[in-house]
């Protein structure tokens, strides 16, 4: 077996043995659908109920804040939770600062709920990198809809200050796929008269979309102009949502059962959400062997159980209407491609600079750290494939996915790798450690 030690200074210390991983897993709940439903359940008449809920940092950050502005959330598990709702628009003005923690999604769609609540202020924060990413992208075209927002840097970033107005119905084309725009304009379309058209460049995750046909608003999609209408106002109601698990979680074992010889590990109910799974279609062309079973259908999500079987993965290029699709699997899919034979180019993901940290800059330099050839480039990476990796020791950057990517990269070096500041893990996949303690 692997030695896997968590030292009292949140580093992961792996020694690999390139034992096999074996077993079935059932990774927590997806975070984007978890953080949704908290809210959705927290605007709409009557109860929501939630299994399956991702209870991690990010989602008890978007608790807390639904919590301060009034709704009764239960305590978070993954088995049940209750959000009562306050019924729309009546959101209450909070005696204190919002805090969304290292939560961009939380920030972002927080933005297009409160500038809706007509006569009441709100100040929004969070922590050091929350605060150094760009929130113009939500703000711009949420002041052409008429709301009130303050901030720093031309109010591009947190703290920000909102004094919620009746809000105007806009047509908007944003200049960049991002679910966390589309669904900030959703939330406070919710809450305007008339018909709200966001259009996007390619397609971004469309949970928001399928959460709130549920909930009962007026919505539709069309799919080949990358379209969303809203029609409002919208009145929201309580309902039951089974959150299916994350397969942003899911790709670190893909990648891991991948990439470490004689492995095989089943998945279980992962969501496979088309606008999702670019990271199957990337691993599938690399040459992995994946494959979805049991596929169906839960609460309006698609959903499957995934084997996965190691394979000679090949390198590949990464770029376009996939980058969406994949956004935040890129530090992983780096370490797949740093084990594959051959080179792999990933181009169009600039969007990468302002996540939690600059992952281009931070998946270049830690895996070269490694003895990987990474080159950065302005909006991807190239990395060659098949030079052996070595332990050393490694920053997370207080990344989530940093941590993560990097211990199944350590898992198949040669060596002890240190990985530091890994206890930011926790933001999306609290048990990653104990489960690769268990299987690695
Ligand atoms: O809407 C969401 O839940 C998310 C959208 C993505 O961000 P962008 O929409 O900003 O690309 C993704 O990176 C993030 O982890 C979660
Ligand atoms: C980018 C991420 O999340 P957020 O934008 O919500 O902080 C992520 O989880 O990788």
């Amino acid at each position: 077996m692997a030695v896997i030690q968590i030292t009292s200074n949140h580093t992961w210390q792996i020694q690999a043995d390139g034992h096999p991983l074996r077993g079935t897993l059932q990774v927590p709940g997806d975070k984007s659908i978890s953080h949704r439903a908290l809210m959705l359940g927290a605007m709409a008449e009557g109860t929501t109920h939630i299994a399956g809920l991702l209870v991690g940092e990010d989602t008890c950050s978007t608790a807390a804040c639904f919590r301060a502005l009034g709704a009764e959330i239960s305590d978070l598990n993954p088995t049940a939770v209750t959000v009562q709702g306050l019924g729309m628009g009546h959101l209450q003005e909070p005696a204190d600062v919002l805090n969304a923690g290292n939560s961009g999604t939380t920030m972002r769609l927080l933005l297009g709920v409160l500038a809706a609540q007509t006569g009441r202020f709100f100040a929004l924060t969070g922590d050091a990198s929350l605060r150094s990413r760009p929130m113009a992208r939500v703000v711009t075209p949420l002041l052409q809809m008429g709301a009130q927002i303050w901030g720093r840097q031309h109010h591009s970033r947190a703290p920000l200050a909102v004094l919620g107005q009746p809000l105007e119905p806009i047509t908007y084309y944003s200049p960049i796929a991002s679910a966390q725009v589309k669904s900030a304009l959703l939330l406070a379309a919710l809450h305007t008269e008339g018909t709200t058209i966001i259009r996007e460049p390619h397609r971004s995750r469309d949970h928001s979309e399928r959460m709130l046909q549920a909930f009962g608003a007026c919505l539709s999609v069309d799919e080949a102009t990358c379209t969303v209408s809203l029609e409002g106002p919208a009145v929201l109601k309580g309902q039951t949502v089974i959150v299916p698990g994350d397969i942003s979680s899911a790709a670190f074992w893909l990648v891991a059962a991948s990439i470490t010889p004689d492995s095989e590990l089943v998945l279980t109910n992962v969501g496979v959400n088309p606008t999702r799974t670019g990271i199957l279609d990337v691993l599938w062309a690399m040459g992995a062997k994946i494959t979805l079973e049991n596929e169906r259908l839960v609460t309006g999500e698609p959903v499957a159980d995934l084997r996965v079987r190691s394979a000679r993965l090949k390198g590949t290029r990464i770029g376009g209407e996939l980058i969406p699709r994949l956004i935040d699997e890129i530090p992983i899919l780096a370490v797949a491609a740093a084990f594959a034979e051959g080179v792999t180019e990933i181009r169009d993901a600039a969007e990468l600079r302002v996540k939690e940290s600059d992952r281009l800059k931070a998946v270049a330099t830690e895996l070269q750290k490694m003895g990987a050839q990474v080159t950065e480039l302005s909006d991807g990476l190239d990395i060659q494939g098949g030079v052996p990796l070595q332990g050393t020791h490694l920053e997370t950057y207080g990344d989530h996915r940093m941590a993560m990517s990097l211990a199944i990269a350590a898992l198949n070096a040669t060596g002890t790798s240190h990985i530091h500041n890994a206890s930011a893990a926790a933001v999306s996949y609290p048990e990653f450690v104990t489960t690769l303690q268990q299987i690695a």
